[in-house]
């Protein structure tokens, strides 16, 4: 479960007289386990920078994140250790193979050899990633990168989840076996956390919404709660009408 109260986090702006960029401001959110929670908001909203608070890449100028009731500054390699994460630069080592890559973040966390064998052929199953599992990322395609992203993000089987745009860029196919993997992830009793500035892929996939604006939460709720609050039954003009703006929530 993550818990966040209070989150700010200021940029310092760059150029003359730049007033700072204040990127995410007082946002609370709780994810639960067996949930997948979407961080929705269009470009700029503040997505990134929170969950980077939310995995301990940053720390906030004000408020705490708690994952499994840790705190992110107290416990930061206990809380390290309960999260798996795909972050906003996938990242994968391209000397290496999907399975090497792997491997490597397994050998990270401490696991034994037969331990990371056994996990990376369940990952690869579930992402239909035996194709590629062998060959070296480089020029890998997008999809293919971000699959052993994830499955290298989730090797030490976390019980926390939290992935940065997953389905950014992929295909129709990729992005419905995505889909489907995550659910597995929520059914398995995980929390999930992924953020999206496409309002279609939370519809299609979240328990719960949390909407981002300006560095705010402006709504949050089941697809249906938000529906009923906007007084819209159309989903898509409801998150318009919560948001104010019809900027950057299509494809
Ligand atoms: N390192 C940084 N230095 C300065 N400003 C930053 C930095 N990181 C983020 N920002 C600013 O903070 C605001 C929020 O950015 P963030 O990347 O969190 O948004 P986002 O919702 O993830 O957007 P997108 O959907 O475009 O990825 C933006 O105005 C951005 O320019």
């Amino acid at each position: 479960m993550i818990v966040a109260e209070h989150l700010r986090k200021t940029f310092p702006g760059k150029g003359k007289n730049a007033a700072p960029v204040i990127a995410v401001d007082d946002v609370n959110l709780i994810a639960r386990d067996g949930e997948i929670t979407g961080l929705l908001g269009p470009n700029g909203a503040g997505k990134t920078t929170t969950m980077r608070m939310l995995y301990t890449l940053m720390q906030p100028e004000t408020g705490r994140v708690l994952i499994d009731g840790l705190d992110t500054t107290s416990h930061a390699n206990a809380v390290r250790r309960a999260l798996g994460v795909l972050p906003d630069a996938r990242g994968v080592y391209k000397r290496l193979t999907a399975r090497e890559n792997i491997r490597y973040f397994g050998e990270l966390h401490g696991m034994s050899r037969a331990d990371i064998d056994a996990r990376t052929l369940e990952l690869a199953r579930a992402l239909q990633m035996e194709d590629f599992l062998d060959r070296q990322t480089e020029g890998f395609s997008q999809g293919q990168r971000t699959k052993t992203a994830i499955a290298r993000a989730l090797i030490h089987d976390p019980k926390n989840v939290i992935l940065d745009e997953p389905t950014n860029g992929l295909d129709v196919m990729t992005t419905r076996g995505l889909r489907s993997f995550l659910r597995q992830l929520r059914d398995e009793g995980r929390c999930v956390v992924f953020s999206s500035h496409i309002m279609q892929e939370v519809a299609a996939l979240c328990d719960r919404i949390v909407i981002i604006a300006q560095g705010r939460v402006m709504a949050e709720g089941t697809p249906d709660e938000l529906r009923e609050r906007a007084g819209i039954d159309n989903l898509e003009d409801a998150f318009v009408r919560l948001i104010g703006s019809e900027e950057g929530l299509h494809a």
